[in-house]
């Protein structure tokens, strides 16, 4: 029958001291042991007998009836001792035997490892102290389909046997990948194991996992005992072993003989097959490990099985229990997919969350001070909660397509957002990738409220603008840095310990899809590497994190490879599914992750210290609820944040910039779009007396015609009513509707406005010509001539009048030159450059200084500048600033009137 000894301090085993039941465990486990001692001693006695007296009259019967009732009563002894799932034969007909109830939280477990059969026609169960005594070995590993069941059986007994979440378990398999285990994989995934160890790096982690366990449990700790409901870490780790892998030696045998030593006192126990591996010649000899029962194979398929942990021996003479044991036979694998689908649903719903339960209860009443923290989800039934502070400044996340990054990130920011208020806490958020991830954040057509952290939220954004946002940042460091030094501090917590009045809040900057910033590794690619490294190096000490997460980041390592590896700086790192490239090449623990489920790990991703980690889904309308939420609590006077959504179109009746344009103004302006830039500032030319005022929109887009509209009605609004004379020429159909827009806005700001042909055109240019040719600045009214499809009157212009030799074209170029400082304005919209280059002549069209290109290739805008490195990638909804007077080039959102960029669309 069983053994089961005391396990004393003697043999570096754990005391019972700390256990409830230890009284009943240890009675009960000495009167197993003095039951078996005397069956044994009886056996032999008997057996002597019958070796003795056969001839004289031997009682063969008796004897066999004695030994027969020995075994029934070590039968009983042992059912008493190992009972429910921990001794019962493991076929159907216990399928639905409750779990989670024979053993007592916190009482050793005494399993039954198998069947000792004393003479051929009686057995008793073998029952082994196990989790909470000791551990569990057998020489053979599981490429033995009998040791492999074996291990199933002695994993499911223990799972089923103890309260739910009792064990996490760390499987090793080093023969058949993991197939060992895979009807456990149910309970696997819902209970967050990590995933099978199959190689010798696989092992390192488990080993690593369990030292670190070890090392944290308090000295003189008791063994573990279950935690209540909530506690982050399940009370046991079972290292459950089917084979070690190849080249596991001196080192890692060593190790497991450490976790042996040192593990029950922390809740670590081991259960090996293929330990001790087999002995080969002249090779060193894999030790013995203390606190372990160890079972060695016979050669009849039977095997002999040690004395238990501490002082109780099987019998007085010879170690080990006298008797061969057959392995216990296990479970078939349809009673474990079972068992682990009821222990796995329940383990769901233990470690199940949502989006509300991570706010806290009041908002706002955390300090940033020494950094910011928030609870992301569940790990195992406790909070998992992570921290943008000096030990994990910056965070690393990976996830495909679908994996719930976005998700992932609205948990975080939500959380923080309700946790620190907009002076502790502001948050920075871009997107590269086409969705509205960061829309959650801003107010929207339909719902006004926004997140009063976010001060600016890029959606489908251009690179140009992650440049500019992290420009920005960059600046706020610089800020930061003179305001520290200025003190005489180091560290943004001095500054703001001392000086509560400096407003300093911990900037959270989010880049998703951040790969997308480093695309084309051209000159922008640089500078936002230059950026992001110095942002990550120093930005602790200035309160600013960031957060960067992508698909991928296989491309942009060897980006950072040139240099030295800005990941260094990225010490956390979250890995949702598909995401293992932000973790260490050796560390698999990502790959099939279920949507929902995050390995986050904080020493940059090495394995051995992940994480696994629940989060729930944003629903909307407990997003929505909790945006409410902050958006009533805002501070007085807060405004919305700066946002850039890339798809949109930009009215100019939408920029505060030009709403503003009065004729108060100091300088005129032709205002033309919004630069891709921070709170996206207005972008324009100034419009005075300087030679090249005029503007040149150059592209077949029919864009250019909204923007000669939106320049004109600027401009029409910084005259007084009556100061200006506009002259409209709708040269293309394409135009005609923006220009009759433009006359009636212009005639709405009280300007005159008339409209010419191509007729006109030319006379009007003769008439300017004379005009702009005489000295002196022009008193009175200033004229815009706006010209619509300039290209379609090239040829006209290109005629020379029969009688003065002049062509529209000189005319055209007299007005150019000397216009400005007469008064005279040119806005023209050509759809092709080379008519725009032969209407302007052999100066290359540097009589007009601003430019808008649309829809031009690079290598155009190139031979228009006489520069081929202007970096300009035709886009829709994008145009090219060009100022020559101060070599200035801007990416702009050019302004449409409502609807343009529709109309464009439905007809492409
Ligand atoms: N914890 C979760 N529980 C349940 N469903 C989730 C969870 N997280 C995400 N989802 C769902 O998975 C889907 C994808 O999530 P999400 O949009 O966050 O992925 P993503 O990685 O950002 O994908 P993409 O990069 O394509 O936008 C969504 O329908 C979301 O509701």
């Amino acid at each position: 029958m069983a053994a089961f000894g005391r396990v004393g301090a003697s043999d570096g085993g754990p005391s019972w001291s700390g256990w409830r039941d230890m009284e009943s465990v240890s009675s009960a486990f000495a009167k197993a042991v003095t039951a078996h001692r005397e069956a044994v001693s009886h056996l032999a006695a008997a057996r002597a007998r019958a070796g003795d007296d056969r001839p004289a009259g031997f009682d063969a019967a008796g004897r066999a009836d004695q030994v027969r009732g020995l075994a029934t009563e070590l039968r009983r002894l042992g059912t008493a001792l190992a009972p429910g799932w921990l001794g019962c034969p493991l076929d159907g007909s216990v399928a639905n035997l409750p779990t989670g109830v024979q053993q007592h939280a916190g009482r050793p477990v005494l399993i039954r490892v198998g069947d000792a059969v004393p003479a051929a026609d009686c057995w008793f169960p073998v029952v082994a102290p196990f989790v909470g005594a000791g551990h569990l070995a057998v020489d053979r590993d599981a490429r033995d389909p009998a040791v492999a069941r074996w291990l199933r059986g002695l994993l499911l007994r223990v799972l089923a046997a103890l309260p739910e979440d009792t064990a996490r378990v760390a499987t090793v398999d080093g023969a058949t990948l993991g197939a060992v285990f895979a009807p456990f994989r149910d309970l696997a995934e819902s209970a967050a194991w990590p995933p099978t160890a199959t190689d010798l790096a696989g092992l390192h982690a488990v080993l690593t996992e369990a030292e670190r366990r070890i090392a944290g449990a308090p000295a003189g700790a008791v063994p573990a005992r279950p935690e209540p409901a909530g506690a982050a870490d399940p009370a046991v780790l079972l290292v459950c072993c089917a084979a070690l892998p190849e080249g596991t030696g001196r080192a890692e045998w060593s190790r497991l003989a450490g976790i042996a030593h040192a593990g029950p006192p922390a809740g670590v126990y081991l259960l090996l097959a293929g330990y001790p591996p087999a002995q080969l010649p002249g090779l060193p000899v894999a030790p013995r490990l203390v606190s372990t029962t160890h079972l060695t194979a016979l050669r009849d398929g039977t095997y002999a099985v040690s004395d238990p942990p501490g002082p109780h021996r099987f019998g007085a003479g010879s170690p080990g229990l006298p008797v061969p044991v057959r392995l216990d036979p296990g479970p078939p694998d349809e009673l474990v997919e079972l068992v682990c689908r009821r222990l796995g649903s329940s383990a769901r719903a233990l470690a199940s969350t949502d989006f509300a339960a991570l706010m806290p209860d009041r908002l706002w009443t955390a300090s940033s001070i020494d950094g910011v923290r928030t609870v992301v989800g569940r790990e195992g039934r406790g909070e998992a909660v992570l921290a943008l502070d000096d030990a994990t400044p910056h965070w690393l996340v990976g996830g495909r397509t679908g994996s719930g990054k976005t998700v992932f990130l609205l948990d975080v920011l939500y959380g923080l957002a309700s946790r620190y208020s907009p002076d502790e806490l502001a948050l920075y958020l871009l997107d590269f990738k086409e969705g509205v991830s960061f829309a959650e954040f801003t107010p929207t057509a339909v719902d006004p409220s926004w997140v009063p952290h976010a001060r600016t939220v890029g959606i489908e954004s251009d690179r140009e603008y992650g440049l500019a946002v992290l420009r920005s940042l960059s600046r706020e460091m610089a800020r930061r840095a003179t305001e520290l030094k200025r003190a005489g501090v180091t560290k943004l917590a001095d500054l703001r310990t001392g000086r509560p009045d400096v407003a300093m809040p911990r900037l959270v900057a989010v880049i998703d899809e951040f790969h997308v910033l480093f695309e084309g590794n051209d000159g922008l690619a640089r500078q936002a590497v230059g950026l992001l490294e110095e942002l990550a190096r120093k930005g602790r000490s200035y309160g600013i994190h960031l957060i960067l997460a992508s698909q991928t980041i296989a491309g942009v390592e060897a980006l950072f490879a040139k240099t030295e590896s800005i990941f260094g700086q990225f010490p956390l790192r979250v890995a949702l599914a598909g995401g293992g490239g932000v973790l260490d090449q050796l560390n698999d623990a990502a790959d099939n992750l279920p949507v929902g489920v995050a390995v986050v790990n904080t020493a940059a991703g090495l394995a051995g210290s992940n994480r696994v980690v629940r989060f729930p889904d944003a629903d909307t309308v407990s997003v929505t609820a909790q945006r409410h939420r902050l958006w009533e609590a805002r501070p007085p006077g807060d405004s919305p944040p700066a946002v850039f959504a890339g798809y949109a179109e930009q009215h100019p009746e939408q920029d505060p910039g030009f709403v503003r344009l009065s004729p108060r103004v100091r300088r005129r302006r032709a205002v033309v779009g919004r630069a891709v830039d921070v709170g996206l500032p207005t972008a324009g030319f100034p419009f005075d007396a300087t030679p090249g005022s005029h503007l040149g929109v150059l592209g077949t887009s029919p864009v250019g015609a909204d923007v000669l509209y939106a320049a004109a009605c600027g401009l029409a609004r910084q005259h007084e009513p009556g100061g200006a004379r506009f002259v409209v020429a709708p040269l293309v159909a394409a135009a005609d509707e923006a220009a009759d827009a433009t006359v009636a806005a212009v005639a709405a700001a009280g300007q005159d406005c008339e409209t010419v042909d191509v007729t006109g055109l030319r006379d009007l240019l003769g008439r300017l010509a004379g005009r702009a040719g005489a000295a002196g600045r022009a008193i009175g009214t200033t004229t815009y001539l706006v010209v619509f499809g300039a290209d379609a009157a090239s040829g006209l212009l290109a005629a020379s009048d029969p009688t003065t030799y002049r062509s529209g074209h000189d005319d055209l170029r007299a007005v150019l030159a000397g216009g400005p400082s007469a008064g005279i304005h040119l806005l023209g919209w050509w759809r092709t450059l080379s008519r725009y280059a032969a209407d302007l002549g052999p100066t290359g069209g540097g009589e007009i200084a601003h430019l808008v290109v649309l829809n031009l290739p690079a290598a155009d805008v190139g031979s228009l500048l006489g520069d081929y490195t202007a970096e300009w990638r035709p886009r829709p909804n994008r145009a090219l600033l060009i100022d020559r007077d101060d070599n200035r080039r801007t990416l702009i959102v050019p302004y449409v009137r409502p609807g343009t960029l529709d109309g464009l669309e439905a007809a492409s």
